[in-house]
């Protein structure tokens, strides 16, 4: 195991929800586990004028979401970990707010011995993060003449390729790229993380693993929540901006990948922004109108209780066409996946919370055993990313009797069988690879700019193009009717759902 260095963490927005809901828990779990250097301390900072103590009491003596997770033993863990909390108020004036930041970062440096290594957290409206950069750095504390420096900014990095260059640029002017960690939560998943080793530590996947034998790529990210309380953050972005872009399309590249030369974060890295230049950038309206699907939820009723639409949900706009459903097909044009369809969708508001992987293998070229439904004949290798984390294989046996009747059965691993596993949650496993200086499972800007390349034209696509259409999907439904034609063939999402909205038709809503 690497060794952590004595370390600060600084969080910028540390009286959000964030902080609240993921950051301090997954500190806390890191300190219980022992996973923290002895010397230690957390800074918290946003402009709420609060102390340390009411800082320690909102984020863990009377946080609900540390409460969740602690058990009697704990309580004997929660007050030495909240003495290692601080807190500092920013006010609007930089220039004095950022003195006396940069005064308190030096005084808890010199008391808690936390040799001048520090991580600043930006977990405040990305609009912020160049300034806090530049005012960093103004102070001195982007220099690593003594002691190192990173920053580790939170998504969405950018809202198009433009301004994901103008931010990647804006906060190179002050620190290296080195310096740099953008975290994608879902490379923190240790199923995301399976799915370089399920490729590259095992010698009977690899070889099937291009055109000759991969039919059809299929991803779907579904959620049963709505956007909760993030409608007017929501709103603004959409399905393809808040998951595809980043999550899904990181997904993306960890299947199109070409093996890397070792498990070194460049190495990895440079692999994976191969394969996001790979994938086709779709230009042409006829393509666009074919190859994506975009969906909004409306108000239904779940489990008998009444579900709100999009629309009507804190901070939407009643006239709102902002997609809560996102699905796309595309190619990637290299060697290995030259004419491989890749069908990936995702969405709020469907039957069940779900992201899985489907690998679709061919049928075999001879048809010795006649079987009926192709859909089912196919074998698959599913990756399910979450819940339920594992691995399953499905392949055809004989059904037993006369004659060869063909079946399909399951080979499925569950992650939960292993003994003595304890799986990080994502946001302890990421903090910790920066506390080490890990960036392996962090998103350089070439590759957070390839992902934007692709996307960027999609968006303009839905936001400008004269054909577009975004289709309702009942709250509880797997999405808009049309998405279960968008898959070729006779084939359709491994999970096609009843459609409670005009089941006989589209239900267009804009
Ligand atoms: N919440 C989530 O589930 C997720 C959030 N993110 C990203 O994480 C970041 C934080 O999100 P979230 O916690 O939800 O947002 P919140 O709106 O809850 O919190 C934003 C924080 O920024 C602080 N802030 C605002 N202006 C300033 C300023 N000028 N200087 C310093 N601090 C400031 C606010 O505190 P104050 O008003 O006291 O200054 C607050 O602490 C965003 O970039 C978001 O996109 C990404 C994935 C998921
Ligand atoms: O980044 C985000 O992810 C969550 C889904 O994360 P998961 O780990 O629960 O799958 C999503 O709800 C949110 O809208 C998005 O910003």
């Amino acid at each position: 195991m690497n060794k952590t260095a004595n370390q600060m963490l600084i969080i910028f927005g540390a009286s959000g929800d964030l902080t609240a809901r993921k950051l301090i828990p997954a500190i806390y779990n890191l300190y219980k586990g022992k996973h923290l250097p002895e010397n230690f301390v957390v800074l918290g900072a946003s402009r709420s004028s609060i102390t340390d103590g009411e800082f320690r009491k909102k984020v863990v003596h009377e946080s609900e979401f540390l409460k969740s997770s602690l058990g009697k033993e704990d309580q004997d863990f929660v007050s030495t970990f909240a003495d290692k909390l601080f807190y500092e108020d920013l006010g609007d004036d930089y220039d004095t707010d950022y003195d006396r930041l940069s005064k308190r970062i030096g005084d808890l440096n010199n008391k808690y011995h936390t040799e001048n290594n520090y991580i600043f957290y930006l977990s405040t409206p990305p609009s912020l993060y160049e300034a806090i950069a530049k005012n960093l750095s103004d102070k001195g504390l982007n220099s690593e003449a003594n002691g190192w420096k990173r920053i580790l900014i939170e998504k969405p990095f950018g809202y198009s390729l433009q301004t994901a260059q103008d931010l990647n640029k804006g906060l190179q002017k002050y620190f290296k790229e080195k310096q740099i960690y953008r975290i994608d939560h879902y490379l923190g998943k240790e199923t995301v993380q399976n799915l370089l080793v399920t490729r590259f530590a095992n010698s009977i996947f690899e070889p099937l693993w291009n055109r000759n034998y991969i039919h059809h790529v299929e991803i779907t990210n579904a959620e049963t929540v709505g956007v909760e309380k993030r409608g007017g953050y929501y709103d603004k972005s959409g399905a393809l901006r808040d998951m595809f872009q980043s999550h899904l399309l990181q997904i993306v590249s960890l299947i199109v990948m070409e093996p890397p030369i070792n498990s070194n974060a460049e190495e990895i890295r440079n692999e994976k922004v191969k394969a996001l230049k790979s994938l086709r950038i779709m230009t042409d309206e006829k393509t666009l109108f074919d190859h994506t699907i975009k969906g909004q939820y409306v108000a239904s009723e779940i489990d008998g209780e009444k579900v709100k639409g999009y629309r009507e949900e804190e901070g939407v706009d009643a006239n709102s066409k902002t997609e809560t459903f996102a699905a796309v097909k595309f190619f990637v044009d290299n060697w290995r996946w030259s004419d491989v369809p890749f069908y990936v969708r995702t969405a709020k508001r469907m039957p069940t919370k779900v992201t899985e992987v489907v690998i679709h293998f061919k049928t075999p070229h001879h048809q010795v055993f006649k079987e009926k439904d192709i859909a089912n004949k196919d074998n698959k290798l599913i990756i399910r990313i979450q819940p339920d984390e594992g691995i399953l294989i499905k392949f055809g046996v004989k059904v037993p009797g006369q004659g060869f009747k063909v079946e399909r059965a399951n080979l499925d691993f569950y992650y939960s069988s292993l003994v003595d596993t304890n799986i990080m949650q994502a946001y302890e496993r990421l903090l910790l690879d920066a506390m080490q200086g890990d960036a392996t499972l962090y998103a350089r800007a070439d590759e957070v700019e390839a992902a934007w390349a692709f996307v960027d034209p999609i968006l303009n696509y839905w936001e400008n193009g004269e054909d577009v259409k975004t289709y309702g999907y009942s709250a509880g439904a797997w999405g808009p009717k049309n998405s279960d034609g968008l898959i070729e063939g006779e084939y359709t999402w491994r999970n096609p759902g009843p459609h409670l909205v005009d089941d006989s038709g589209f239900c267009v809503i804009c």
